[in-house]
């Protein structure tokens, strides 16, 4: 569905120093830094697959995803996009793709949402009976029925990113980019936006590239991770092969009746301790949890053990060091 081959892009930034002499000399000599944004991006991402595009700040994934939207051309490589060059043949590749830059309105701010709508159908020239049905199903699922009527810049964030949504995906596209659409919305209305994502991900097949700072989106949505930094791919592969590679931690934290002594677990280190509660780090690769157990049930009167992996964020954290970006 997506190959991208030996990408490539840099920007030409104008340089000067701050102060009025640099402005007034700046005029007659400009001076110029290139940034590197992207290089030899090199991946593939299936039909119906949900990839999560994840970096730090800067690292090049909206970039990325102007190239892949065919936005921005860029200066090396190749890039085929169900069969396109994104920027080569932009007025028929749009048709296919839905795009939401989280930060961004693709809305006409002062006029109602239905107008917009509208607007988009006639652009992307929408046969009457498909808008219809694609309207009402988006309505419907993304709960757009009383915001229709309103203006643009009466909405609340959340209520314009669930109108940004439906706008990308009015002609049906078979692949998303989204940039941060969760980006500033409460707890709701993010597991609103994640399941609308889910679904039309399963029910419709549409491929999904999604970047985000926000990890729980990645563990809600997203089975595979491209991490890059500074503007190279770091990493591809699935969450369940990042958790196998950093995740053979477990935090056992253990309630028991009250103890004077702290209970004693040779190769798991000690977190905390209480006389009725001690929490333990554990490398589940050199010590078996069924020992840790075997090791407290013998010392102290087990009352409740929790047991939990490292949260995604962790992982990607590590994954961020052990790539020193
Ligand atoms: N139009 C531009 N002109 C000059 N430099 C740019 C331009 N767009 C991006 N850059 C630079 O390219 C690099 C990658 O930027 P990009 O916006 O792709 O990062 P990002 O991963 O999306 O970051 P963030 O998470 O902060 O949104 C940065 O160093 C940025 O300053």
């Amino acid at each position: 569905m997506i190959t991208l081959q030996g990408i490539g892009k840099s920007f030409k930034v104008a340089r000067r120093a701050a102060g009025l002499r640099q402005a007034a000399k700046s005029l007659f000599v400009r001076e110029h830094t290139v940034v590197e944004a992207l290089r030899d991006i090199t991946f593939q991402v299936g039909e119906g697959e949900i990839v999560g595009y994840i970096g730090p700040n800067g690292a090049g994934k909206s970039t990325s995803i102007k190239v892949m939207s065919g936005i921005l051309v860029p200066d090396a490589g190749t890039c085929s996009i169900m069969g396109f060059t994104p920027w080569k043949e932009r007025t028929a590749y749009v048709r296919n793709i839905g795009v939401v830059f989280g930060q961004r309105s693709q809305l006409w701010w002062d006029v109602p949402v239905l107008d917009s709508f509208q607007l988009l159908r006639d652009i992307y020239k929408i046969p009457a009976a498909e808008y219809a049905g694609q309207l009402a199903l988006l309505t419907e699922t993304l709960e757009l029925g009383s915001l229709l009527q309103t203006p643009v810049r009466q909405l609340s964030l959340g209520q314009r990113m669930r109108c940004e949504i439906a706008a990308s995906l009015l002609h049906s596209p078979r692949v998303l980019f989204l940039d941060e659409p969760t980006i500033g919305l409460d707890a709701v209305s993010k597991q609103a936006v994640r399941q609308f994502i889910r679904t039309i991900n399963r029910e419709k097949g549409v491929t999904v590239i999604l970047t985000t700072h926000d990890m729980s989106d990645i563990e809600a949505l997203a089975s595979r991770i491209l991490l890059i930094g500074k503007g190279t791919l770091l990493y591809d592969g699935t969450l369940s092969q990042l958790r196998g590679r950093f995740g053979s931690h477990r935090t056992v934290t253990a309630h028991y009746s009250e103890n004077a002594r702290p209970p004693e677990i040779p190769g798991a280190q000690t977190i905390s301790w209480s006389p009725e509660r001690a929490v333990f780090s554990v490398d589940t690769g050199q010590l078996p949890i069924a020992d840790v157990l075997a090791r407290l049930s013998g010392q102290v009167e087990l009352l409740d053990v929790e047991i939990e992996a490292k949260p995604v964020e962790e992982l990607i954290i590590e994954l961020y060091k052990e790539h020193r970006i």
